[in-house]
């Protein structure tokens, strides 16, 4: 999918302006930038929810999944039924599949009310994989979750996309995230929201660890991206 010179205003002033961005097939594309700068205004481009001012989207993908900082879950259905719900036609082998991978064997019965934080989000991805979307959108979804519970989740879900490969689109403002899942990293800087920098990381993700030079290295090169008052760390 090829994101072409778009452009999105509110209130007469420039969110975004001529922004371009590839997001390649089967690859984890991540998205850094300051608070505010229109990550989430991106996504809701891609997503079609709402229009550019300016610009167009090629090669779009027809069916989207969106999986938000909150888990969505209905409460009155159980983990089974909630990741059902999405794709009546997917067999109990494949939900059942899902639910392991996400780590909620033995919980599939429970209800959301009786899940912790992140066991919602890891039913709330599990649905979103039954989904089987071409591309799926992921605004902070681990945000609520506390940093050990975080870097579990991203080794959740690199499992997930391996196994059930999409393009994934990933918003985060945690660089630890970003390094370890994106094929692709673009840094956005604000006012209006533009391209700061954009790496590629070749290294499998399931052979990445945080202490790996090369990722230190690009995570210096993004802490220097994303402050603002001195550029030397
Ligand atoms: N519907 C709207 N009407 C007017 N302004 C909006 C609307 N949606 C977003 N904005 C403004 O656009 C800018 C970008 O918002 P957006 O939510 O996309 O940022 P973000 O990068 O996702 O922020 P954060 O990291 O804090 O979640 C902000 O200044 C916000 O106030």
């Amino acid at each position: 999918m090829v994101i072409k010179n778009i452009t999105k205003k509110f209130d007469e002033e420039t969110i975004i302006q001529n922004l371009n961005v590839t997001i390649n097939d089967n690859e984890i594309t991540c998205i850094l930038g300051p608070s505010g700068c229109g990550k989430s205004t991106l996504l809701n481009i891609i997503a079609g929810i709402i229009e550019p001012d300016d610009g167009s989207i090629d090669d779009k993908k027809e069916k989207i999944g969106y999986v938000f900082q909150e888990d969505r879950l209905l409460p009155w259905k159980t983990v089974y039924e909630n990741i059902q719900l999405v794709n009546k036609k997917a067999s109990k082998e494949k939900i059942n599949d899902l639910i392991e991978l996400v780590g909620l064997k033995g919980d599939q019965h429970k209800y959301p009310s009786a899940l912790s934080g992140g066991m919602r989000q890891r039913c709330a991805i599990a649905r979103a994989f039954n989904f089987e979307s071409q591309l799926l959108l992921m605004d902070e979804p681990f945000k609520s979750l506390d940093y050990d519970l975080r870097i579990h989740m991203v080794k959740n879900l690199i499992d997930i996309w391996k196994k059930w490969n999409n393009s994934i689109v990933f918003v985060t403002h945690e660089i630890d995230e970003a390094i370890l899942l994106g094929n692709k990293i673009i840094v956005l800087n604000k006012n209006p929201c533009t391209i700061e920098k954009n790496i590629q990381i070749e290294k499998n993700q399931h052979l990445r660890s945080l202490s790996d030079e090369e990722l230190i290295q690009v995570r210096t090169e993004i802490i220097q991206c994303l402050t603002t008052d001195n550029k030397k760390i």
